[in-house]
Formats: structure tokens, sequence, C-alpha cells
């Protein structure tokens, strides 16, 4: 018997089953724990394979995984190009595969850029919970494209901060931001103007060359670093990483892709997903950086719980 045809959710009905990055924050926090478990954690993910398409300064990200807890197999397909200006194009673009991890079967083909978008943020917020400083008020987002936008809903819905400060290249896209989210939010003409005294910074850029520096940041501060996902990428400076206790989604992740990493020499303290399980501390007091590259598993329990609400009729 041939199995049924596999179902496709475009972006509208994956936004429908899964409205709010919150809501998968507790079946994040699983797989991140899983994943730093090793093999008794049940999760199988590779580092993902990045092919350049070198002539269009382009990348095709190939990113497959298997939680046995959440039984539950995807790979995502993620294109990350540099924005054009003009370009009607978004920068990343993705598409997730779920099969059924009994037979192989193709169970459903969905959007992958609000999956992308929200898992991101929601990540973001799962380092920030354990790792700001307790008297954080002032938060601060240096970019202002999709993930900024996906960082900001989950971050003013999980904290409260008494400022948000944007920054951005392009100041008019700053503008556009503070204009069209809830809350007020403070346009920055610089970088510094809107790192100096912050608490929690969000670094979500495609810069390559570090747009962040360690002489602004406040003592104790937090940093989520989203960006510079390639080798010779950087968003942050070495006084940053040098300075800074880092935390990173995945080790090998960060040792194979991470500029930052890479290219500063800072040592690795923990994957948060060993926070999560509490094998690691975490060092709120100090300054801290989570450095995130992205983890498949992160879109394997959204593309579940996605498929999970469509498959109930929801
Ligand atoms: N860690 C993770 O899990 C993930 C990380 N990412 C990464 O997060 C970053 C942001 O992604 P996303 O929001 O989707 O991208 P967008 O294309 O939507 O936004 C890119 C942002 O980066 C800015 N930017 C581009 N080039 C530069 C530069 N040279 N210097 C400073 N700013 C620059 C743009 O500013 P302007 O308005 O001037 O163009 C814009 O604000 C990317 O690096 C992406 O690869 C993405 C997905 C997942
Ligand atoms: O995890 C992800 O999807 C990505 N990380 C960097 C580019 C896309």
């Amino acid at each position: 018997m041939s199995a049924a045809p596999a179902a496709f959710l475009a972006s509208e009905a994956v936004e429908r089953h899964f409205p709010r990055a919150s809501l998968l924050i507790p079946s994040l926090e699983a797989a991140l724990a899983n994943f730093s478990s090793g093999a008794e954690g049940g999760v199988v993910q590779p580092v993902r394979t990045v092919v350049p398409v070198q002539k269009y300064n382009g990348f095709l990200g190939v990113m497959p995984a298997y939680s046995a807890m959440d039984d539950a197999l995807t790979t995502k397909l993620v294109t990350f190009y540099e924005h054009k200006k003009d370009s009607s194009v978004p920068s990343h673009q993705a598409i997730v595969l779920l099969f059924d991890p009994r037979n192989g079967s193709l169970k459903a083909i969905m959007d992958g850029s609000i999956i992308t978008a929200k898992r991101t943020a929601a990540v973001s917020a799962i380092a920030t919970k354990f790792l700001m400083p307790a008297d954080a008020e002032v938060l601060c987002i240096l970019g202002a494209g999709v993930q900024a936008y996906s960082h900001y809903e989950v971050f003013i819905e999980q904290f409260s901060f008494k400022e948000v400060r944007i920054w951005n290249r392009t100041k008019e896209n700053a503008v556009k931001f503070a204009r069209s989210v809830m809350g007020p939010v403070q346009v920055c003409s610089s970088a510094q103007e809107a790192v100096i005294g912050a608490d929690v910074i969000v670094t979500v850029t495609m810069a390559t060359m570090p747009i962040l520096f360690g002489e602004w940041l406040k003592p104790g501060a937090h940093i989520n670093a989203i960006g510079a996902s390639r080798p010779d990428w950087r968003e942050l400076d070495d006084e940053v990483m040098k300075n800074s206790v880092l935390y990173v989604d995945s080790r090998e992740a960060a040792l194979n892709e991470s500029g930052d990493v890479i290219l500063s020499r800072a040592e690795i303290f923990a994957e948060l997903g060993e926070v999560v399980k509490g094998t690691k501390p975490a060092l709120p007091e100090k300054t801290t950086v989570f450095k995130s590259l992205g983890m498949a598993i992160e879109d394997t329990v959204a593309a579940k719980l996605v498929y999970d609400s469509w498959s109930a009729g929801n």
C-alpha cells in the first residue's frame, strides 16, 4: 500500500500552526538538552553541509536531524545570500521535509522561513533567560531584518525591558522597524550609541566584519550573536570574544562555522544544552556571549509542532 501523499504547508499554514515563537520553547529546551547529552540524548545531527555558490555570493545549507525522543526526522534546505537592496527576494529561503521515521515516507513539505525566524529567536530567548544580568533593563538590537523582528517579538513577550534600542546599517530600515513593531523602540545613529549601557544585545546582521566592539560593553551584559555563520565572517571583535564567557549551541558547529569563535580563538565554556541540563553553570553575573549558528534539531521540533497541529485539524 503506497504511503499517503505528502502534505504541503505553505507559509500561511506554518504561521497558523506556529503563531508564536514561545510555543516552541519547552520542546527546544528538551531538544537542546538531548543534543548536548550525546548518544543517550537520541539526537543525530551532523554538522550541516554548506555549498558555496561563489558566483552569486550565496550558500545552500543542508540540515538533517533525527530525534528519537520526538520520533521525528527532518531535513531543512536553506539558501542564504547577501540581500540586494532592490530585491524582493529575502536573503534566507528555506524548506523543511518531514519524514515518517518508521519507514522513511515523506509526510510533509513545509515553508522553512517562518520556522527559521521563530526557532532562532526562541533559542536566543532560552539563552537570555539563563545568561542575562538579573537587573537587565535595556535591550539593544543590531540589525533590522527578519531575525530582528522575530527576536523582538519573543523578547518583548518573555522579558520586561524598560528600553529597547535598534541600530541598522541602513537607518531607514531601523526607522521602519521602530514604526512597525508594538512598543517604543529608540533608533540609534551608531551601533556604539545603541550598545553603550545595554544589558542584553542581539546581533542579527549579515556583516562579515565586526559591528560590536568590546570597549563598548557594559560589564555583565549578555550578547546573543546570531549572524556571522561562516568561518571567515565576524560580527564580534576579539575583545568581546576574549572578555566574555562563551556559550554556543553546538561546539562542533561553532568550531567549523563561526568566524567569531575560530578567528578569536576564544575558549568555548559550554553548550546551551549543558546549561539547560544543569551539567554546566549559567554565569549571568559575567559578561556572556551565546554564539548561535542554528541547529537542524531546532527545525525538527518546530516542524513536528506544525505538523502535529495541522494533522490534528487545528
Ligand atoms: N543562528 C541562527 O540560527 C540563524 C542565523 N541567521 C543569521 O542571522 C543574520 C540575520 O538574518 P536575517 O535577519 O534573516 O537577514 P536579513 O537579510 O533579513 O537582514 C540582514 C540584516 O543585516 C544587515 N546587514 C547586511 N549586511 C551588513 C553589513 N555588512 N554590515 C552591517 N549590517 C549588515 C542588514 O542591514 P540593511 O537593512 O542595511 O541591509 C539587515 O539589517 C544572518 O547573518 C543570518 O545568516 C539566520 C537564520 C538562523
Ligand atoms: O540555522 C539556520 O537555518 C541558518 N544559520 C545560518 C544561516 C541559516
